[in-house]
């Protein structure tokens, strides 16, 4: 219960809806109770009233009221004979109609306001509780976001999210079922504590029984996420490669392990079908059972010599015991969904607990400007147990440009990464204008960089929005950043130009018109420092001129830090890194490091021209 007293926490505002709902919910039950009672002074008026709505000769008065069913149930038939006395019996009999049916309308109006103030306190709730997952997320290093922590944090923003919010609709209705079930069951023992000891007894193993039939149809219902899940992996693989899927006539291998899910999901289902078709005949049997049961025991009094239960009463008696079924099946029910619910929520807490090792430190400075330089001291990094950065020195004075070239996995990224914190330095450090990065808050230090990676990174929004992301930029500054980064032409050749939504990822763009969008949003952030992964896809000829050309901007009197795999566009480096292995094996310009007889750029730089 201390997962769903922090949800309710989370969720906030539980007194306010708990007092409207408790209210509402006993309106309900009482006006219910009203409305199947009523069948007791119909069913005397219709075979008993000579005898049973006799007038008293000293009738009760309501000033010698008393809280006690015999109390209201004497005075009311007292008030009939007096009516049908003076207007006979058809005209009670309409009043008691009259009045079962107000009674039935009024807990039909409190039914309803319960269900909406249940269900807007669930949604509200669960969205209070994907907000929070979700800043969560934001708010996690990057590092920690790697794919296999992808789908579980997906899993449990959608799946555990989901489970959960059935199990808090479970729990909302454990105010309401106890209420319904006091309310019933006090009338019942008024009625007959005799049967209604009997039905004590049975109850429990009714409700026993039909949960374990539910809890079988449980173990077979999981296996059939999974299969579903299995199914969709499938189609979203087989979507997503389909170029190659085509070109390796692969259709017949898709097909057959696509074929393999759907296999497994018919039978699966078959199983779990017929054992929920069977749930309901089965527990439907056992309730005609126990009805019968109770039929005999109820008629046995009814005519025995001095019967404590009229026949009114004994049918009154049949038709409350079918209603508190209802709220013993919901209570039995929901038990199971709640135990779901707190292993999913336990999950969604763990997410919401884990803490970003990257964070500002208190009493963070700010950076406010930047004058000099950046500085790698001795810095070492890996990521797990792997040595990737073995002590990287170097300098990038305000102004310069500075490439990183070398093998693959070398390291280049990962340098990069160090400068606006996306991972900590194991040893040493990175520092700005000679003070630790880490003595700077995240945000100021952020705010000097602008990041230009390998794959656009854009969103399924207009271009105007990809551009301005999320800074209050107006319509010009946007446009005069595309025209900049040469993307305002093709821009304003779609169809709804700036308000152009663009896809998935950009899907709707091709690569090249991909690149200048990320290009004009770095340009439109206007950053002191930039960090450029330069991109390897090629392009035609036309689209790569139009890209260097507005990466040729973009660079223009800035601190620039580029990972280079084109060696020709870094000729003008004012310093150029190769790293291997995690280490700076040559540092120099163009031409220094041309001139090292067997230097590692050299032979880079001709392979280059070679396949060219
Ligand atoms: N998130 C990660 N988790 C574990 N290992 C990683 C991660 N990112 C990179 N690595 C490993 O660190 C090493 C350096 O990777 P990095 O991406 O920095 O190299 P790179 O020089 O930029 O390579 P490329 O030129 O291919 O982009 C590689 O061996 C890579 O496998």
């Amino acid at each position: 219960m201390k997962i769903y007293k922090r949800l309710i926490q989370l969720a906030g505002n539980f007194t306010s809806f708990l007092i409207p709902y408790t209210l509402v919910a006993l309106g309900m039950s009482l006006f219910s109770l009203l409305n199947f009672s009523m069948m007791i002074p119909l069913l005397d008026i219709l075979f008993n009233s000579d005898t049973l709505f006799e007038v008293p000769a000293n009738p009760i008065t309501l000033e010698e009221f008393e809280f006690s069913g015999a109390f209201i149930k004497e005075y009311m038939y007292q008030e009939f004979g007096i009516l049908i006395a003076l207007h006979g019996k058809l005209y009670a009999l309409m009043l008691i109609c009259g009045f079962t049916i107000s009674a039935s309308l009024l807990s039909n109006i409190f039914r309803y306001s319960e269900r909406r103030l249940a269900e807007s306190y669930k949604r509200s709730s669960i969205a209070t509780l994907r907000s929070a997952i979700f800043q969560r997320v934001l708010s996690l290093d990057i590092g920690y976001l790697t794919n296999s922590k992808k789908s579980d944090i997906i899993s449990r923003s959608t799946t555990d999210v989901q489970e959960s919010e059935n199990a808090f609709g479970a729990l909302v209705t454990f105010v309401k079922d106890p209420i319904m079930l006091v309310i019933f069951f006090s009338t019942l023992i008024y009625l007959s504590p005799k049967m209604t000891m009997f039905v004590f007894m049975i109850l429990p193993i009714s409700g026993i029984s039909i949960g374990l039939i539910s809890k079988k149809l449980k173990s077979v219902s999981h296996n059939l996420q999974d299969i579903t899940a299995n199914i969709l992996g499938v189609l979203d693989e087989t979507i997503v490669g389909m170029r190659v899927v085509k070109g390796f006539n692969a259709d017949k291998y898709v097909t057959s392990s696509y074929e393999k899910s759907n296999q497994g999901y018919v039978s699966a289902f078959r199983d779990f079908a017929s054992k929920r078709e069977l749930a309901s005949p089965l527990s439907e049997a056992m309730g005609v059972f126990f009805v019968g049961v109770l039929l005999y025991l109820g008629g046995t009094i009814v005519l025995s010599d001095s019967p404590s239960l009229s026949a009114s009463e004994f049918l009154a008696y049949l038709v409350l015991f079918t209603q508190v079924l209802n709220p013993v099946k919901a209570i039995s029910g929901n038990i199971s969904s709640i135990q779901r619910g707190i292993a999913a929520t336990e999950r969604i807490f763990e997410l919401l607990d884990t803490e970003p090792t990257i964070k500002s430190k208190e009493n963070a400075k700010e950076l406010t400007t930047f004058d000099q330089k950046i500085t790698f001291e001795n810095v070492r990094f890996g990521y797990e147990d792997k040595d990737v950065l073995k002590g990287i020195n170097f300098e990038m004075k305000k102004g310069q440009m500075v490439a990183l070239v070398g093998p693959s996995g070398g390291g280049k990224s990962t340098i990069a990464d160090l400068i606006p914190r996306f991972y900590d330095p194991r040893q040493g450090n990175v520092s700005v204008d000679g003070h630790d990065i880490r003595d700077y808050t995240l945000e100021s230090l952020r705010s000097h960089m602008g990041i230009v990676t390998q794959e656009s990174i854009l969103f399924n929004d207009t271009i105007f929005n990809n551009i301005a992301f999320g800074t209050k930029a107006t319509l010009e500054e946007v446009q005069s950043a595309a025209k900049i980064a040469n993307a305002h032409e093709f821009i304003e050749k779609a169809d709804q130009g700036y308000e152009t939504v663009i896809g998935d990822r950009g899907s709707k763009l091709s690569g090249g018109q991909r690149q200048r969008l990320s290009i004009a949003r770095a340009i439109l952030k206007n950053p002191e420092i930039l960090i450029l992964d330069e991109a390897t896809s090629a392009l035609d000829t036309e689209s790569e001129k139009l890209v260097q050309d507005a990466i040729q901007h973009l660079m223009q009197g800035r601190t620039v830090l580029v990972i280079a795999h084109r060696l020709s566009t870094i000729q003008e480096a004012d310093k150029i890194l190769v790293i291997k292995e995690g280490e700076v094996v040559e540092e120099g310009t163009h031409n220094e490091l041309m001139g090292m007889d067997e230097g590692m750029y050299k032979k880079l730089q001709e392979m280059q021209e070679y396949t060219q």
